[in-house]
Formats: C-alpha cells, sequence, structure tokens
C-alpha cells in the first residue's frame, strides 16, 4: 500500500503503451565454437512485462547482457525506441531523430554501446547476483542509483550550494517513493549486508528504479529465494509494473511465478527462441513442453547418479564398520 502521495513518475519512457519498446532483431552471440544466442527476434512492448525463459545454458543471461552492452552479438541489430525528453536528459547514443525536446520518437541502436551509455538511455538492470556497496545504507544505496542523473558536481554538492541543494533534495524525495513503494522504510538507515536476502534483493531493484528507467532488466529475482520470498518480490515487481508502469524484461527460473504475472513469454533452448506468445499460449505449446520435459528427464537422471553414489557410500561405510567391529 502506498503511504504518500507521488510527486515523480519512476517511468523513464513516454512512448504510448503497446508500442514496440526494445527490438531485438536477428541476433547471433559465440563464445569460440559455442553459440550462446541463435538469431533470436524479441519485440518488447511498451507497457508489459516480458519474461525470458528456458532451461539452464540456454542463452537467457547472455540475451539480458547483449541488450545492457555487457556482450556485443556478432550478428544482428538491438534498437531502444524513446521520445525525446524522456530518460536522464544526459542521454547519449546513436540517434536517428534530432530535436529532444519535442516529444518525438527516437530510436537508439543499442548493440555497439557500452554499458554506461545503454544505462543513460534508461534500460536499467538488476544482477543474479547481489552487486550492492554492503557496508553502505539502503538509503545510500539508492541514492548511488540517481548518480546518473546528477548534474551539479561533487564539489558543489559538498559545498551544499543552492542549485546543488536543490538537485539533491529532489533526488532524494525520488528515493523515498521508491523506499515507499518496495516498503523499504524500516529498514532505510541499515547497513545493506545486515540485511536478510529476500530484502537485499528488493533493494536491488529499487535501485535499478531509482534510474526512472524505460525499461527494467531483471535476472532472476527469485533466485535462491523461499517460497514465501517469492510470492513477496513477485508482488513487488507487479507494484513497479502496476504503479509506476514500468516495462519489464524478466528471466526466470520458477515458471509459475513467469506464469502469473507475465504479459509475454519468449522461450530459449540451446541458444534459439522455440516459442514467444502469452502465458497460456506459450504452456501449451508442444516444444515449450518437449523443452522443460527433457530438461526434467535430465534432472531427474543426475538425481539418480547423486542417489545411487551416496547408497554405495552408505554400502561401503556399514561394511568397512562391519568389519572393524
Ligand atoms: N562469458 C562466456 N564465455 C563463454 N561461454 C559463455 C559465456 N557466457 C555464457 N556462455 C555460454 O553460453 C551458453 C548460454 O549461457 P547463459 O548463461 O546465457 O544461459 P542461461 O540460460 O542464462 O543459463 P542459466 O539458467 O543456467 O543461468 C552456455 O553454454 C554458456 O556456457
Amino acid at each position: 500500500m502506498l503511504t504518500r502521495a507521488y510527486q515523480h513518475s519512476l517511468r523513464g519512457s513516454h512512448l504510448p503503451a503497446g508500442q514496440p519498446l526494445l527490438e531485438i532483431d536477428n541476433i547471433s552471440l559465440r563464445f569460440g565454437g559455442v553459440k550462446a544466442l541463435r538469431d533470436i527476434s524479441i519485440t518488447v512492448t511498451e507497457g508489459d512485462i516480458h519474461a525470458v525463459i528456458g532451461p539452464n545454458g540456454a542463452g537467457k543471461s547472455s540475451l539480458l547482457n547483449c541488450i545492457s552492452g555487457l556482450y556485443h552479438p556478432q550478428e544482428g541489430q538491438i534498437r531502444l525506441h524513446t521520445t525525446t525528453g524522456s530518460g536522464p536528459e544526459a542521454a547519449v547514443g546513436e540517434e536517428e531523430s534530432a530535436d529532444r525536446a519535442t516529444g518525438e520518437l527516437q530510436t537508439h541502436t543499442l548493440t555497439r554501446l557500452p554499458p554506461y551509455k545503454i544505462a543513460r538511455l534508461g534500460v536499467a538492470r538488476s544482477f543474479q547476483n547481489i552487486e550492492l556497496f554492503s557496508a553502505m545504507t539502503v538509503l545510500e544505496n539508492l541514492m548511488l542509483g540517481r548518480h546518473i542523473h546528477m548534474k551539479k558536481s561533487v564539489l558543489a554538492s559538498m559545498l551544499w550550494l543552492g542549485p546543488a541543494r536543490r538537485q539533491e533534495i529532489e533526488h532524494r524525495q525520488l528515493v523515498e517513493e521508491v523506499i515507499d513503494l518496495l516498503q523499504l522504510q524500516a529498514v532505510r538507515n541499515k547497513h545493506v549486508g545486515a540485511l536478510a536476502y529476500g530484502v537485499q534483493k528488493r533493494v536491488e531493484l529499487g535501485r535499478a528504479l531509482c534510474l526512472q528507467p524505460a525499461l527494467l532488466l531483471l535476472d532472476e529475482p527469485m533466485a535462491g529465494m523461499n517460497a514465501e520470498e517469492k510470492e513477496d518480490m513477485a508482488r513487488y515487481i507487479l507494484d513497479v509494473h502496476e504503479l509506476a508502469h514500468v516495462s519489464v524484461v524478466l528471466i526466470e527460473h520458477d515458471m509459475n511465478v513467469v506464469m502469473d504475472i507475465s504479459d509475454r513469454v519468449s522461450v530459449l533452448d540451446f541458444g534459439a527462441k522455440i516459442a514467444d506468445g502469452t502465458p497460456d499460449e506459450v504452456k501449451a505449446d508442444p516444444a515449450v513442453i518437449e523443452a522443460y520435459l527433457g530438461a526434467e528427464d535430465e534432472d531427474a537422471e543426475v538425481r539418480e547418479a547423486v542417489a545411487k553414489i551416496e547408497h554405495d557410500q552408505q554400502v561401503e561405510q556399514g561394511q568397512s564398520e562391519e568389519n572393524r567391529g
């Protein structure tokens, strides 16, 4: 439940809902002989939670890394659509439309941009492993999420000069709104390292949100969580989507969560896209069922092999104890 009136929009995009926001166009990515992504095309629509799922090693993280600029695909293109005047004002990129004051549509080719430029265009991400400053407080970590928007120099901020002061207050207001949205009030002044894992993941979500993203990339935000923590996190992601209207690309292993909260789902297997559609369409797709059943079969084989090794070890132990006796 929101406890305050919001003055700032946490959504960094001004595109109308339903328009293409991110276009991934026939991208392929290789690591030596390994084809991590094979000719993938996906369109993420403004206003959607778009999940990318697939068995282990399917290429999900590689795809996210291509969008955020950590990897550069050898083939294909990734384009982000924004409107002029949206996102951090200092945004830079390969712009195909010139005027940023009129709210015109702009297309940015992300394919070869470094991560910091993609972030400045409004693409924020969270990582599979928590990437927060554990010795700093929640508030300090969230304020760091605003650094991309800060225009006054650090020196001016330290001297608390007029414009720098105004800037700081405004950033602080927005951060307070993120704290409210994600219900972090009780831990705002606690060191992140001292917090429960599930809360740290929520702070990470908050830091990405402080960027006022046009698009939020979430890489397994529920990894390592118990059922209750997962349910909480799913609720917060829905709040970000429904209350702050931020578009999300979500990588997640838990199929139930994905099917519950996503508008669209793309399925990868061995680096290729095997299905794309609404959760219901994807659930009923024979290729998806086969990919997941195959993965389950493999898991079952591994479980069986581990059980056999454990059993053999127990028998061996029993025999040596008998011999000693
Ligand atoms: N930096 C890298 N160097 C070499 N190979 C890589 C690298 N990153 C990913 N790969 C390979 O690319 C393939 C896809 O990996 P990726 O991590 O994208 O899959 P994933 O679907 O995210 O898997 P998981 O669900 O296990 O995280 C795998 O075969 C992986 O070993």
